[in-house]
């Protein structure tokens, strides 16, 4: 039972970089601090989805894909890569 899809996802947070308030989106605000901040937080992520999948279940890695795809997108609108850049490599 997903809430949202992966290209769902993509077009809000492509919105809130553009317009959201960094008080109150969390992409608004990684938006403004930059790639290399982003980039700290992919890094995080992909080891907690690591650590999850070795040690804590298939529900917590779920969650933890979840954060690092959310990071991933993120960097991607920082960075002006589009969904269609990404597929082309598929
Ligand atoms: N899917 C996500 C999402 N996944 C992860 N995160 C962020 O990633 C954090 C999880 O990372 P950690 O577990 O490392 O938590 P943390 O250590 O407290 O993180 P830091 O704040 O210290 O960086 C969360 O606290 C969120 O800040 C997300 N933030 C937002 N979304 C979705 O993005 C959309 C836009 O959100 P806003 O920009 O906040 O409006 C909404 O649909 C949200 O559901």
């Amino acid at each position: 039972m997903a809430n949202k899809t992966f290209e769902e996802l993509f077009a809000e947070l492509q919105r809130k970089a553009a317009e959201g308030d960094p008080i109150t989106s969390r992409t608004a605000e990684l938006a403004a601090q930059g790639v290399h901040s982003i980039g700290k937080k992919v890094v995080e992520e992909a080891a907690e989805v690591w650590m999850a999948a070795e040690y804590e279940g298939a529900e917590r890695t779920a969650e933890e894909i979840s954060q690092l795809l959310y990071h991933l997108q993120v960097m991607m609108i920082a960075r002006g890569v589009s969904l269609e850049d990404v597929y082309a490599h598929l």
